[in-house]
């Protein structure tokens, strides 16, 4: 995470606080490496220049929904990124062709209801809104064109929802084989017995 030279007095920056992990403020003197900041939240703050990263002050109200189109890929502005997201309850984002979920900490049923899979159902990738199924989708969608077993890796810390997150993959690719199975079960009743088994 290389610190562009181009801070100046009057840019507009992020650095570190010990509370929010990231504040952003302004360039208000430097001197050698040390650079005066003055926050958004009234602190003063003296720094080295590798500490302090350039702020996007042109990036959408709404943040953007996949990680290559930031101005600058920085741990404040990834973090800004989702975090802006996450407030109007956009818990996916994309880097790239990578799905970053944001533990809601509460019910989204709109999110993974039928009528939302079909939806993702053979969409482009990146043509609609990010999502789990999108992912599900593309890699069910490789595997049967090219006849080969696919994987989708879950990763993240405990509690992160990576068990909410491998259900919902599971009921998706369960809905895309769709038909009723054995003894009257759908696949997608089956695929989900067959996690919750001891
Ligand atoms: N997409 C989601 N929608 C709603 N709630 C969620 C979602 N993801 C996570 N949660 C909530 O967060 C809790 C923890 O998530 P989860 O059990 O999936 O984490 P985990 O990464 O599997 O944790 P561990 O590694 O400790 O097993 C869930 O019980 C649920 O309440």
């Amino acid at each position: 995470m290389g610190t562009p030279a181009n801070i100046i007095v009057g840019s507009h920056v992020w650095v570190e606080d010990p509370t929010l992990a990231w504040i952003d403020g302004e360039v208000v003197s430097i001197k050698n490496n040390e650079v005066h900041v003055q926050t958004s939240n009234g602190k003063k703050v003296n720094t080295d220049r590798s500490k302090v990263f350039p702020k996007d002050m042109e990036a959408p109200p709404g943040g953007v929904d996949d990680m290559t189109r930031l101005s600058y890929l920085h741990e404040p502005g990834v973090l800004q990124n989702l975090a802006t997201r996450y407030e109007l309850n956009e818990i996916y984002t994309y880097t790239g062709s990578i799905l970053i979920a944001v533990n809601p900490f509460q019910r989204l049923l709109h999110l993974y209801d039928t009528h939302m899979m079909e939806q993702y159902k053979g969409a482009d990738f990146g043509e609609l809104s990010p999502h789990v199924f999108a992912i599900a989708d593309v890699a069910y969608r490789e595997m049967i064109n090219e006849g080969k077993n696919n994987s989708i890796l879950v990763s993240g810390e405990s509690g992160a929802g990576k068990t909410e997150t491998t259900k919902m993959l599971m009921r998706y690719l369960a809905h895309l084989g769709g038909r009723s199975g054995v003894e009257g079960r759908t696949v997608e009743q089956q695929v989900l017995s067959v996690k919750s088994s001891p």
